[in-house]
């Protein structure tokens, strides 16, 4: 299940919030000018290629682009099996922005997206389905875990795509990672 944990930051251990509602979440994160929402997904295997996904989701991606400016997308998957998953596991593991508007939709699996939103941090533990937003400015991580197994498609406003700003904050180490919280709400 998709699940929201809200931590304050001066208090890093403990989620003051713990919620498996979709509803709520969307309502929780809309509060914090973040969208969320659950879209249909296609059966594909695992191991599609990104040219496989991008055309099997080429409408979502139209309607996201006509409705929002998005110019560019890509695809992220990955698998257990991935010879680099620890690389690419740390290269969004610690906080960081984006100078433009970003959208991250799961059509496999599952990831851990953590959101900064003035001195609360957002955990979401997204799943198959759950399209998240992630605004100019927003300071987030990611967290694919140990076994990352997903695939996203990400879109972005910015036409050279996934550009990150690192902020040098040591909060995410602060925060429970995937393998603590997948354990807390499984
Ligand atoms: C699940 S997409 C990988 C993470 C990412 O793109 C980001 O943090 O900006
Ligand atoms: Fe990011
Ligand atoms: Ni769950």
């Amino acid at each position: 299940m998709t699940t929201l944990s809200i931590f304050d930051q001066t208090e890093p251990e403990t989620p003051r919030v713990v919620t498996e509602d979709a509803g709520k979440i969307a309502n929780l994160l809309a509060d914090r000018g973040i969208r969320f929402e659950r879209w249909p997904t296609k059966d594909l295997p695992a191991d599609a290629s990104q040219e496989t996904i991008l055309e099997a989701y080429a409408d979502e991606i139209e309607a996201l682009k006509a409705q929002c400016g998005f110019r560019t997308q890509d695809v992220i998957s990955l698998n257990p099996d991935n010879p680099q998953k620890d690389a690419f596991r740390n290269k969004f593991i610690d906080e960081h922005v984006h100078s433009e508007d970003e959208i991250r939709f799961f059509v496999r699996g599952q990831g851990l997206f953590y959101l900064h939103l003035g001195d609360q941090v957002y955990a979401v533990m997204c799943q198959k389905n759950d399209l998240i937003s992630v605004p100019h400015g927003t300071r987030h991580w990611f967290d694919m875990g140990p076994e990352p197994e997903f695939t996203c498609i990400r879109l972005f406003t910015n036409q050279e795509g996934w550009v990150a700003d690192f902020t040098g904050e040591d909060i995410a180490s602060r925060l429970p990672r995937y393998e603590s919280l997948a354990q807390a709400t499984a």
